[in-house]
């Protein structure tokens, strides 16, 4: 069942119609299902029922409080990387005890502040985060419970800017060297060893890759074991992607049933990282048609949300499905390109797309875009970030209202040579 679904020709958000939002809230805006994040957060969860498992929803996906908190009543815990989303966490009801913490470059402000939060654990990505982490919990009297992020160099055969199990990426430790890593971690007086982690990469569209990381580092935890390190986490990490146009990514469930029996057989607990496969098609831009104009090239539909909404397609060239709000099967088609407002050539949503041929003053639901959408929005060009809202049922609510231009220039000063 679909939760963003045309009734009479109009378009809602599960029963709520976008243009009664577009109306009072104005554009653009984003548009979030609760009840898809609910149905989408049980079938992850429920997929890997049997085996003892915590879900932690990677807050980076889409840092929204109301999503987050939706999360956190679900019984998710949270997977961050900065002592920002630590925050967010915290204040949308995700107990300290179900958050990790990843990242490559965790500062010694950041890490304090997980300590004293008492969060489940740091996955550490160096052996001098390593070292820093420990001597910043020796000065707090605390114990960091770690697991050491490994780089399993496993192609996650998707988009080479979010692959991240690769030596050649950034991420982790490297597989072959971590065996003696966590020997050398052993013997940190205020470490304490709690898991493996790995996460190869995001909108993975085949389980493969996820088999054989699990693979490589079920070798790992049999090493470790035969040394006499014991751990009770074992951490997949997320990176199960969704279907944005053409993509058939596994189910949850055929993903959960890749993994099982070889993670069962590890006999650790189950740390889960999903982002984009809870949040992203729960959520909707809707935008409006500003003009339209034609070249000798193109046909141009330049809408009211540009890269620094939704910066997706810029970034990675990817795809997101555009749909009229007001469906009309007898209206022509015609190939255009969806741009914004924004001093780029990049600043586009869609290129070449056969689209219904829409007007000025329209609007349009750009779809999937609950993940990795507002959480990577910027105020370039001065423009205030857009306001958001949930919907569950009949009911909606704005959980962020539109920043104003005060609010971006908070915090500005002239120098105090100039008056
Ligand atoms: C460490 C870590 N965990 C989880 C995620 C979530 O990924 P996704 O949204 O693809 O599920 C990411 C991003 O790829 C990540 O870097
Ligand atoms: N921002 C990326 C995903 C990054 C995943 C980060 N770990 C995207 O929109 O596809």
């Amino acid at each position: 069942m679909h939760h963003f679904s045309y009734k009479n020709g109009e378009l809602y958000a599960e029963d709520v119609p976008l243009s009664q939002i577009a109306q009072e809230v104005g554009t653009p805006v984003y548009v979030y299902s609760q009840a898809t994040l609910e149905r989408h957060f049980k079938a992850f969860d429920q997929a890997f029922e049997g085996l003892e498992h915590l879900v932690c929803f990677a807050v980076k996906a889409n840092s929204s409080q109301a999503v987050v908190a939706t999360m956190a009543h679900l019984g998710a815990g949270a997977d961050i990387v900065s002592g920002g989303e630590l925050y967010r966490s915290m204040a949308a009801g995700v107990p300290a005890e179900r958050i990790v913490y990843s990242g490559v470059g965790k500062s010694e402000a950041e890490m304090a502040a997980a300590l004293d939060a008492g969060i489940l654990m740091f996955n550490v990505e160096s052996a001098q985060e390593l070292a820093v982490l420990d001597q910043v919990a020796g000065r707090l009297g605390k114990k960091a419970p770690v697991s050491l992020r490994v780089n399993p160099d496993v192609d996650a055969q998707t988009h080479p800017k979010i692959t991240t199990g690769l030596s050649k990426n950034k991420f982790g430790l490297d597989i072959e060297l971590a065996f003696k890593q966590y020997q050398d971690a052993a013997k940190l007086p205020n470490v304490e060893l709690k898991g493996v982690s790995c996460h190869i990469g995001s909108q993975l569209t085949k389980v493969e890759p996820f088999a054989d990381a699990l693979e490589r580092v079920g070798v790992l935890i049999g090493r470790l074991r035969g040394a006499g390190i014991e751990l009770e986490l074992l951490d997949l990490g997320g990176g199960l992607g969704i279907s944005y146009d053409q993509e058939e990514p596994p189910s949850p469930a055929q993903y959960a049933a890749a993994l099982k029996e070889q993670a069962g057989r590890l006999g650790l607990k189950l740390v889960l990282e999903p982002g984009r496969v809870i949040v992203g098609n729960a959520g909707i831009m809707l935008c409006q048609v500003l003009f339209t104009k034609d070249t000798p090239a193109k046909h141009f539909i330049i809408v009211d949300a540009g890269m620094n909404d939704l910066v997706r397609p810029a970034m990675y060239d990817s795809f997101q499905a555009i749909w009229p709000v007001t469906e009309d099967p007898e209206r022509p088609q015609v190939v255009s390109d969806v741009v914004g407002p924004i001093c780029e050539t990049g600043d586009f949503l869609a290129r070449d797309r056969q689209l219904p041929d829409m007007g000025r003053g329209e609007l349009m639901a750009v779809m999937s875009a609950g993940a990795y959408g507002f959480s990577m929005a910027s105020t370039y060009n001065s423009r205030p970030r857009v306001a958001e809202v949930m919907v569950s049922g009949d009911r909606w609510s704005v959980v962020r209202r539109r920043e104003t231009t005060e609010e971006l220039m908070r915090g500005e000063s002239l120098p105090e040579w100039m008056d």
